[in-house]
């Protein structure tokens, strides 16, 4: 399990740390080890450290601190080191003695603004410290961005934007302190200008805004650096791993049969729109429970494909035992089935038409497990906002909607989250680690909704189900693709090699 941690928790265990510690010992921790990781680039990169060149963005704190004492490991190892020093007054003192005993040189910003003052914008390229920052990043062999870590606020400030861009259109490897300077630490958040890592190196623990998008884009492949931090029990955020996933999965015992193995209901497809039936189905099927049972329109269409699956055409009251209902793909305007399936005792997932279908107090009255799954346009319209506000704040609308709905929330999407309601099965928000752009075809989010009605069939809770065939259906997609475009159908095939996969580790 990868686990992220709130600024507010970090702040907390490293101050307990802090405490037990010598002046300034943690600091020296976070820099070794940022240190080896940047050796290890240039080594690749260039064969050596020795002769390399490497900037240092610095700024006001004490991830400037961090990039600065990492810095002078780097120039007594013979690279030729140079700090930007972004807030020349207040930048670590410490740190900038060090560099400058292991023989780093400085260029200072004196410009407008650095991180304190008003915001205006770097003059029109007449400042001699902003012009010598730029071309040393040019000619940079690794550029170390320790602007700003998790005492940020907002996006980078107008001085540290040129150097931002110039570091990312150089052929400089960039390396991240803590966070790539500019995004929200807590929430993902991009909110202005920030700069664009090829690898971060985090400390202590991963940040949320490290694992959601928009912020975890612009983080790059991510590496995590121990500094002995005493964290509680339950993160702000975490993400399966293979092993979490294996654990979750339903295997049958010896003595179990169909219905002990859980029977999945899906009410979903109508005449204009049978295949999301048989994409429900699809999915549905390769998701541990024993049997699919179909209450709907598109009858025929399931039988066609799919023979095992038990078929019915009048509604979910009428259709049969199950543990577990999916409804909502390709439902059209027909309210009915959603209102049948809420007024049923089981775990419901509610996919697609069935989200504006569904009755939102009817959903709150539920004592029964319920699991919404929207995608980033869906979850808008629930909360009536723009589709914008969703993709720039995924976290805090999977939140809300969760709070408002007191329901599990899959928010689908290229960092897909799954929050659980304040009384549920636990109280970190889950991160789907295994998305792909492949998976954004049309008809995926009904085989998703089947695979995970079907774990929910089985006995998994809200959240264990959404974020274990979040998980699944993310791998299948990468297993069916495999770097070409597939159809949601192909995703469905996929989910067999993917759980198999997950099992052998
Ligand atoms: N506290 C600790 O024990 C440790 C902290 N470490 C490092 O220290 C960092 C936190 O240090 P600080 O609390 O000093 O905070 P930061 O260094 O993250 O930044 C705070 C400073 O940046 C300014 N600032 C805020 N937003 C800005 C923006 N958008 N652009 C430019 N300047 C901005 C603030 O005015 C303040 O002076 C961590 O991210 C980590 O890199 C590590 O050394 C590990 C140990
Ligand atoms: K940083």
């Amino acid at each position: 399990m990868r686990t992220a941690y709130s600024v507010e928790t970090v702040r907390a265990a490293e101050r307990d740390l802090m405490a037990r510690l010598p002046e300034g010992a943690l600091m020296r921790r976070a820099a070794a080890g940022l240190a080896a990781v940047c050796a290890e680039l240039l080594g690749r990169g260039r064969g050596r450290v020795y002769g390399s060149r490497v900037v240092l963005l610095v700024g006001s704190g004490d991830n400037g601190g961090d990039a600065l004492y990492a810095g002078a490991r780097l120039a007594r190892r013979g690279a030729g080191v140079t700090a930007v020093l972004l807030a020349p007054e207040r930048a670590h003192a410490a740190g900038l003695a060090a560099l400058r005993r292991a023989g780093g040189r400085t260029v200072e910003i004196t410009g407008p603004d650095t991180g304190t003052g008003p915001d205006t914008a770097v003059g029109t390229g007449a400042e001699a410290g902003t012009v010598a920052a730029l071309a040393a990043v040019r000619r940079a062999d690794l550029v170390v961005d320790g602007i700003v870590g998790i005492g940020g606020t907002g996006g980078l400030r107008p001085a540290a934007v040129p150097l931002a861009e110039a570091a990312e259109r150089s052929g400089a490897a960039v390396v991240a302190v803590d966070l790539p300077s500019g995004v929200d630490a807590d929430t993902g958040e991009v909110r202005g200008t920030a700069l664009r890592a090829d690898l971060t190196v985090t400390f202590g623990t991963h940040k949320p805004g490290l694992l959601v998008d928009p912020a975890r884009e612009y983080a790059g492949s991510v590496r995590l650096v121990g500094i002995g931090l005493d964290l509680p029990a339950e993160p702000e955020l975490e993400a399966l791993q293979h092993a979490d996933v294996a654990r979750l999965l339903p295997v049958p015992g010896a003595e179990s049969d169909k219905y002990r193995r859980g029977v999945v209901g899906i009410a979903a497809g109508s005449a204009r729109y049978p295949g999301a039936a048989v994409l429900a189905v699809a999915g549905a099927l390769r998701g541990g429970a024993g049997a699919v049972r179909y209450a709907g329109p598109a009858g025929r269409d399931v039988i066609a494909r799919f023979p095992e699956t038990l078929v019915s055409d009048r509604g979910p009251k009428h259709a049969g035992r199950v543990q577990a209902w999916v409804v909502g793909p390709g439902a059209g305007d027909d309210a009915g089935p959603v209102a049948e399936v809420l007024a049923a005792d089981v775990p419901v997932l509610i996919d697609a038409d069935g989200l504006r279908l569904a009755d939102a107090s009817a959903v709150r009255a539920r004592s029964a497990p319920t699991l919404l799954t929207p995608h980033a346009g869906e979850a808008a319209a629930l909360l009536g906002v723009e589709r914008e506000e969703v993709e720039a704040g995924r976290l805090a609308a999977a939140r809300e909607l969760a709070g408002r709905y007191g329901a599990t929330v899959l928010l689908k999407g290229s960092t897909t989250l799954v929050a659980g309601p304040k009384d549920g099965d636990g109280t970190a928000v889950r991160v789907n680690p295994t998305g792909t752009s492949w998976l954004a075809t049309a008809g995926s989010g009904d085989v998703l909704s089947g695979l995970a009605g079907s774990l929910l069939a089985a006995g998994l809770p809200a959240r264990d189900a959404g974020s274990a065939a979040a998980y699944l259906h993310g791998l299948a997609g990468r297993r069916a693709a495999d770097g070409a475009p597939v159809g949601a159908h192909d995703v469905a095939e996929a989910i067999p090699g993917a759980w198999r996969d997950v099992l052998r580790g």
